[in-house]
Protein backbone atom coordinates (compact mmCIF):
# COMPACT_ATOMS: atom_id res chain seq x y z
CA UNK A 1 0.00 0.00 0.00
CA UNK A 2 1.24 3.55 -1.01
CA UNK A 3 2.34 5.24 2.21
CA UNK A 4 1.39 9.27 1.11
CA UNK A 5 4.15 10.68 3.68
CA UNK A 6 7.58 9.16 2.69
CA UNK A 7 9.04 8.82 -0.46
CA UNK A 8 11.64 6.34 -1.69
CA UNK A 9 14.42 8.43 -4.17
CA UNK A 10 17.03 6.32 -5.71
CA UNK A 11 19.85 7.25 -7.11
CA UNK A 12 21.09 5.63 -10.14
CA UNK A 13 23.92 5.60 -12.72
CA UNK A 14 27.53 4.85 -14.00
CA UNK A 15 30.27 4.82 -11.65
CA UNK A 16 31.98 7.93 -10.87
CA UNK A 17 29.05 10.24 -12.93
CA UNK A 18 28.90 11.90 -9.52
CA UNK A 19 25.74 10.36 -7.51
CA UNK A 20 27.00 10.65 -4.22
CA UNK A 21 28.26 14.28 -4.99
CA UNK A 22 24.48 15.37 -5.95
CA UNK A 23 23.20 13.27 -3.28
CA UNK A 24 25.13 14.84 -0.57
CA UNK A 25 24.87 18.33 -2.23
CA UNK A 26 21.18 18.09 -2.04
CA UNK A 27 20.90 17.52 1.19
CA UNK A 28 23.78 19.21 3.20
CA UNK A 29 24.46 21.64 0.20
CA UNK A 30 28.14 21.09 0.41
CA UNK A 31 30.32 19.66 -2.36
CA UNK A 32 32.66 16.85 -0.94
CA UNK A 33 35.24 15.90 -3.59
CA UNK A 34 35.94 12.21 -2.77
CA UNK A 35 33.74 9.79 -1.68
CA UNK A 36 35.10 6.14 -0.61
CA UNK A 37 32.02 4.41 -0.06
CA UNK A 38 31.41 1.21 -2.04
CA UNK A 39 28.27 -0.04 -0.20
CA UNK A 40 24.70 1.48 -0.60
CA UNK A 41 23.80 4.76 1.18
CA UNK A 42 20.56 4.89 2.90
CA UNK A 43 19.56 8.76 3.79
CA UNK A 44 16.30 10.32 5.44
CA UNK A 45 15.41 13.85 5.69
CA UNK A 46 12.14 16.01 5.34
CA UNK A 47 10.51 18.04 3.15
CA UNK A 48 7.66 20.37 3.42
CA UNK A 49 5.73 21.41 0.14
CA UNK A 50 2.42 23.41 0.65
CA UNK A 51 2.55 23.24 4.38
CA UNK A 52 2.28 19.29 4.24
CA UNK A 53 5.97 17.28 5.55
CA UNK A 54 6.90 14.41 3.78
CA UNK A 55 9.61 11.65 4.75
CA UNK A 56 12.08 10.86 1.88
CA UNK A 57 14.33 8.22 2.03
CA UNK A 58 17.16 8.35 -0.73
CA UNK A 59 19.41 5.56 -1.54
CA UNK A 60 22.89 6.47 -3.07
CA UNK A 61 23.70 3.13 -4.60
CA UNK A 62 27.10 2.16 -5.43
CA UNK A 63 28.89 -0.24 -7.93
CA UNK A 64 26.42 -3.02 -7.00
CA UNK A 65 24.14 -1.69 -9.79
CA UNK A 66 26.85 -3.56 -12.25
CA UNK A 67 26.08 -6.57 -10.61
CA UNK A 68 22.89 -7.39 -10.24
CA UNK A 69 21.21 -5.07 -7.78
CA UNK A 70 19.42 -2.91 -10.82
CA UNK A 71 16.36 -4.94 -10.52
CA UNK A 72 15.81 -4.50 -6.49
CA UNK A 73 17.22 -1.16 -6.85
CA UNK A 74 14.23 0.00 -9.22
CA UNK A 75 11.58 -2.48 -7.28
CA UNK A 76 12.35 -0.59 -4.15
CA UNK A 77 12.15 2.80 -5.83
CA UNK A 78 8.98 5.59 -6.43
CA UNK A 79 10.72 8.19 -7.84
CA UNK A 80 14.70 8.03 -9.30
CA UNK A 81 17.27 10.25 -10.10
CA UNK A 82 19.17 8.56 -12.71
CA UNK A 83 22.73 10.46 -13.22
CA UNK A 84 25.53 10.40 -16.36
CA UNK A 85 28.41 12.64 -16.76
CA UNK A 86 28.24 15.00 -19.53
CA UNK A 87 31.77 14.25 -20.15
CA UNK A 88 31.09 10.62 -20.49
CA UNK A 89 29.16 9.34 -23.48
CA UNK A 90 29.28 5.87 -22.21
CA UNK A 91 27.19 7.08 -19.03
CA UNK A 92 24.81 8.72 -20.80
CA UNK A 93 24.01 5.45 -22.78
CA UNK A 94 24.08 3.53 -19.52
CA UNK A 95 21.69 5.89 -18.33
CA UNK A 96 19.52 5.10 -21.57
CA UNK A 97 19.69 1.44 -20.28
CA UNK A 98 19.17 2.00 -17.27
CA UNK A 99 15.51 4.11 -18.85
CA UNK A 100 14.42 1.31 -20.05
CA UNK A 101 14.54 -0.93 -17.56
CA UNK A 102 12.54 1.04 -15.70
CA UNK A 103 9.84 1.29 -17.98
CA UNK A 104 9.65 -2.17 -18.59
CA UNK A 105 9.35 -2.70 -14.32
CA UNK A 106 7.46 0.51 -13.78
CA UNK A 107 4.84 0.43 -16.18
CA UNK A 108 1.90 0.58 -16.54
CA UNK A 109 2.17 1.96 -12.37
CA UNK A 110 3.30 5.89 -11.87
CA UNK A 111 6.87 6.50 -11.30
CA UNK A 112 8.46 9.58 -11.50
CA UNK A 113 11.81 10.30 -12.80
CA UNK A 114 14.57 12.90 -13.19
CA UNK A 115 17.44 12.34 -16.16
CA UNK A 116 20.56 14.13 -14.25
CA UNK A 117 23.28 15.31 -16.50
CA UNK A 118 26.16 16.11 -13.85
CA UNK A 119 29.48 17.97 -14.48
CA UNK A 120 28.43 20.86 -16.77
CA UNK A 121 31.57 22.79 -15.17
CA UNK A 122 33.54 20.79 -17.65
CA UNK A 123 31.93 22.46 -20.44
CA UNK A 124 35.44 22.10 -22.90
CA UNK A 125 35.04 18.38 -22.51
CA UNK A 126 31.79 17.80 -23.31
CA UNK A 127 30.52 14.43 -25.06
CA UNK A 128 26.67 14.95 -24.75
CA UNK A 129 24.71 17.87 -25.77
CA UNK A 130 22.34 19.43 -23.88
CA UNK A 131 19.85 18.72 -26.77
CA UNK A 132 20.56 14.82 -26.18
CA UNK A 133 19.59 15.03 -22.82
CA UNK A 134 16.64 16.55 -23.65
CA UNK A 135 15.87 14.32 -26.07
CA UNK A 136 16.08 11.19 -23.89
CA UNK A 137 14.14 13.06 -21.37
CA UNK A 138 11.25 13.12 -23.81
CA UNK A 139 11.24 9.94 -24.77
CA UNK A 140 10.85 8.21 -21.70
CA UNK A 141 8.66 10.76 -20.17
CA UNK A 142 10.99 11.66 -17.44
CA UNK A 143 12.21 15.74 -15.94
CA UNK A 144 15.83 17.24 -16.95
CA UNK A 145 17.97 19.15 -15.78
CA UNK A 146 22.18 19.67 -16.51
CA UNK A 147 23.69 20.60 -12.88
CA UNK A 148 27.44 20.67 -11.54
CA UNK A 149 27.39 19.65 -8.19
CA UNK A 150 31.11 20.74 -7.69
CA UNK A 151 29.91 24.50 -9.00
CA UNK A 152 26.46 24.85 -7.89
CA UNK A 153 23.97 23.96 -4.74
CA UNK A 154 20.87 25.68 -6.85
CA UNK A 155 20.83 23.50 -9.80
CA UNK A 156 21.11 20.74 -7.83
CA UNK A 157 18.45 21.53 -4.87
CA UNK A 158 16.29 22.81 -7.84
CA UNK A 159 16.28 19.05 -9.50
CA UNK A 160 15.37 17.04 -6.04
CA UNK A 161 12.40 19.53 -5.43
CA UNK A 162 11.12 19.41 -8.92
CA UNK A 163 11.44 15.33 -8.72
CA UNK A 164 9.68 15.35 -5.06
CA UNK A 165 7.08 17.51 -5.67
CA UNK A 166 6.18 15.10 -8.34
CA UNK A 167 6.78 11.95 -6.41
CA UNK A 168 4.23 13.71 -3.92
CA UNK A 169 1.52 14.23 -6.40
CA UNK A 170 2.11 10.83 -8.04
CA UNK A 171 1.25 9.33 -4.50
CA UNK A 172 -1.55 11.34 -3.70
CA UNK A 173 -3.13 10.27 -7.01
CA UNK A 174 -2.29 6.66 -6.07
CA UNK A 175 -3.74 6.62 -2.55
CA UNK A 176 -7.41 7.86 -3.89
CA UNK A 177 -10.01 5.95 -2.84
CA UNK A 178 -10.88 3.21 -5.18
CA UNK A 179 -14.24 3.49 -4.92
CA UNK A 180 -14.72 6.79 -5.61
CA UNK A 181 -15.27 6.82 -9.06
CA UNK A 182 -14.36 9.79 -11.11
CA UNK A 183 -15.28 10.96 -14.03
CA UNK A 184 -13.43 11.12 -17.58
CA UNK A 185 -13.29 14.60 -17.03
CA UNK A 186 -11.83 14.66 -13.44
CA UNK A 187 -9.40 11.78 -14.21
CA UNK A 188 -7.78 14.26 -17.03
CA UNK A 189 -7.51 17.02 -14.58
CA UNK A 190 -5.76 14.96 -12.10
CA UNK A 191 -3.17 13.44 -14.52
CA UNK A 192 -3.05 17.09 -16.11
CA UNK A 193 -1.73 18.88 -12.81
CA UNK A 194 0.39 16.25 -12.33
CA UNK A 195 1.90 15.62 -15.64
CA UNK A 196 1.46 19.05 -17.07
CA UNK A 197 -1.12 18.50 -19.44
CA UNK A 198 -4.31 20.96 -19.37
CA UNK A 199 -7.75 19.82 -20.21
CA UNK A 200 -7.42 21.11 -23.51
CA UNK A 201 -4.90 18.69 -24.20
CA UNK A 202 -1.80 21.05 -25.29
CA UNK A 203 1.67 19.83 -23.71
CA UNK A 204 3.20 21.84 -21.19
CA UNK A 205 6.92 21.33 -21.13
CA UNK A 206 8.40 18.76 -18.60
CA UNK A 207 10.82 21.18 -16.44
CA UNK A 208 13.87 20.95 -18.05
CA UNK A 209 17.20 23.25 -16.97
CA UNK A 210 21.23 24.12 -17.00
CA UNK A 211 21.58 25.28 -14.10
N1 LIG B 1 34.21 18.50 -12.25
C1 LIG B 1 33.28 17.87 -11.55
N2 LIG B 1 33.59 16.75 -10.88
C2 LIG B 1 32.61 16.13 -10.17
C3 LIG B 1 31.29 16.64 -10.11
N3 LIG B 1 30.56 15.81 -9.35
C4 LIG B 1 31.39 14.84 -8.93
N4 LIG B 1 32.62 15.03 -9.42
C5 LIG B 1 33.81 14.19 -9.21
O1 LIG B 1 33.58 12.93 -9.83
C6 LIG B 1 34.15 11.88 -9.04
C7 LIG B 1 33.10 10.87 -8.70
O2 LIG B 1 32.15 11.45 -7.83
P1 LIG B 1 31.20 10.56 -6.91
O3 LIG B 1 30.19 11.44 -6.31
O4 LIG B 1 32.03 9.72 -6.00
O5 LIG B 1 30.56 9.63 -8.03
P2 LIG B 1 29.68 8.32 -7.82
O6 LIG B 1 28.84 8.20 -9.03
O7 LIG B 1 28.96 8.38 -6.50
O8 LIG B 1 30.82 7.23 -7.77
P3 LIG B 1 30.69 5.66 -7.40
O9 LIG B 1 29.83 5.53 -6.18
O10 LIG B 1 32.11 5.26 -7.18
O11 LIG B 1 30.10 5.01 -8.59
C8 LIG B 1 34.78 12.56 -7.82
O12 LIG B 1 36.16 12.75 -8.07
C9 LIG B 1 34.07 13.89 -7.74
O13 LIG B 1 34.86 14.89 -7.16
C10 LIG B 1 30.99 17.85 -10.83
O14 LIG B 1 29.88 18.37 -10.85
N5 LIG B 1 32.02 18.40 -11.54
Amino acid sequence: MTNVNRIKVVVLGSPRVGKSAVTVRYLTKRYIGEYSSTSDLLYRHNVTFDSVTTEVEILDTSKCAKNGCLYEHLRWGEAFVIVYSVVDKHSFHEAQEVLGQLVKLKLPSYYTCLLLGNKRDLDHSRQICVDEGQELSLQYGCQFYEVSAAENFAGVSLAFQSLLREARSVQLLKALPIRRKLGVNSVSKVLGNIFGKNTKGDRKKRPSLSI
